[in-house]
């Protein structure tokens, strides 16, 4: 007899049809990955309702990275293998770098320009320039993603970003941390990281499970810091497990790469209360641990909710990419402000919400939060 299970997606159930009758799982697929099932689900999902049936994006993920990492090995480059064999010091200097400021975050961009739910969303025309600005405007580390096919950066967008921070050797502030934000399976690549001068690398607790653990430890042992990247409790608790000291709380679905909770583009800041979004998880970091907030940042008030509810640091892609990408492609790449350093700025101003942009864009009370924006000075 042959054993027919489907499973459809309904809500946030996963409703199974099999021999045993109608199931229903409340959990995601990247869940039960968590707990020991290797299913592959097809599910009925999509903006558009398209039905789409296809296994889930990490899932994908992990099979495309895992011929990669074949190949690697096949081909180790020869300071990357050294680096494998003899470790290196790790002088965390990702960590001291976005350890909480006083009375506001830090802010890491992070360089792609393309993403798996957008596609192609921007052509960045100098990485070298957004590294620059990144520096100017105040950021405490930038990440460049190297996945290709997902991202559209790659090891030589990461080149290029780390050569413009080298410069600033001997200079204060010194050099931007560099963090690879990939898919990491082996410590082969995480050698590879280690080799072109990395930082920091980011480990995503869904895609690694339990072998998160063995990939921090690699990660340290070849000089570099892990920020683990989780999505619920069960994550966090195998971040925190894993000994972790930085963890990443991403507001993104793994089955399918969406936001969890989008901002709602009136209310310039989520639709419903941040305790109620998966950024609600920081109370549960233990003290001590460094917390990032991943997934959707691009308003200033989402900035500055964040780092009331306890987040030290987010780390921001898409919106300041595109910001970066406009002032580019209008002015001079030489020009003084650009969008990009603006929002960075004003991510990190230690303006009041009470005080700070209104739903509308215009200021609340005596204009505090511009003030601070802006960089102006009141005496
Ligand atoms: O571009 P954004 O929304 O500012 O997000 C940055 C980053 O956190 C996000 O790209 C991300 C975090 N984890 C992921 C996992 C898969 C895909 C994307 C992500």
């Amino acid at each position: 007899m042959v054993l027919a299970y489907a499973f459809v997606q309904v809500g946030q159930c996963f409703m199974s049809v099999g021999p045993a009758g109608m199931r229903f799982f409340p959990m995601s697929t990247s869940d039960a990955r968590l707990f020991g099932s290797s299913m592959t689900t097809p599910t009925l999902r999509g903006r558009s309702g398209a039905l789409s049936c296809r296994s889930s994006m990490l899932e994908q993920v992990r099979e495309r990275k895992m011929k990669e990492v074949e190949e690697l090995k096949a081909n180790m480059p020869e300071d990357a293998a050294k680096i494998l064999e003899k470790g290196a010091t790790n002088k965390n200097r990702y960590l001291k770098a976005v350890k909480k400021p006083k009375g506001t975050i830090s802010v890491v961009p992070q360089i792609k320009t393309k993403a798996p739910t957008l596609g192609s969303f921007a052509s960045l025309p100098a990485v070298d320039v957004l590294s620059a600005h990144c520096y100017e405007a105040g950021a405490a580390a930038i990440a460049v993603c190297t996945d290709k096919e997902f991202y559209g950066t790659d090891w030589e967008s990461l080149k290029k970003a780390a050569g413009q921070q080298a410069r600033y050797k001997g200079k204060f502030p010194g050099p931007l941390p560099v963090m690879a934000y990939d898919f990491f399976i082996d410590e082969a690549q995480l050698a590879l990281a280690a080799s072109y001068g990395c930082d920091a690398v980011c480990l995503n607790a869904a895609l690694l499970g339990t072998s998160t653990k063995d990939m921090v430890a690699s990660a340290d042992r070849m000089g570099m810091d892990a920020l683990v990247e989780v999505h619920n409790k069960a994550e966090l608790d195998i971040a925190i497990e894993a000994g972790a000291k930085m963890v990443g709380i991403s507001n993104r679905d793994m089955d399918t790469f969406q936001l969890k909770h989008p901002v709602d583009y009136q209310l310039r800041t989520w639709s419903v209360p941040v305790e109620e979004t998966v950024f609600g998880l920081v109370k549960e970091v233990p003290e001590g641990v460094h917390v990032t907030a991943m997934g959707g940042c691009n308003e200033t008030l989402v900035a500055w909710t964040l780092r009331d509810e306890g987040y030290s640091s987010i780390m921001v892609g898409e919106a300041i990419i595109r910001g970066s990408e406009m002032r580019m492609a209008s002015s001079a790449y030489s020009a003084a402000y650009n969008e990009a350093k603006g929002l960075i700025m004003a991510f990190k101003a230690k303006g009041s919400k009470k005080y700070g942009p209104s739903a509308t864009g215009s200021f609340f009370g005596k204009g505090e939060g511009a003030k601070e924006s802006l960089g102006m000075m009141s005496i």
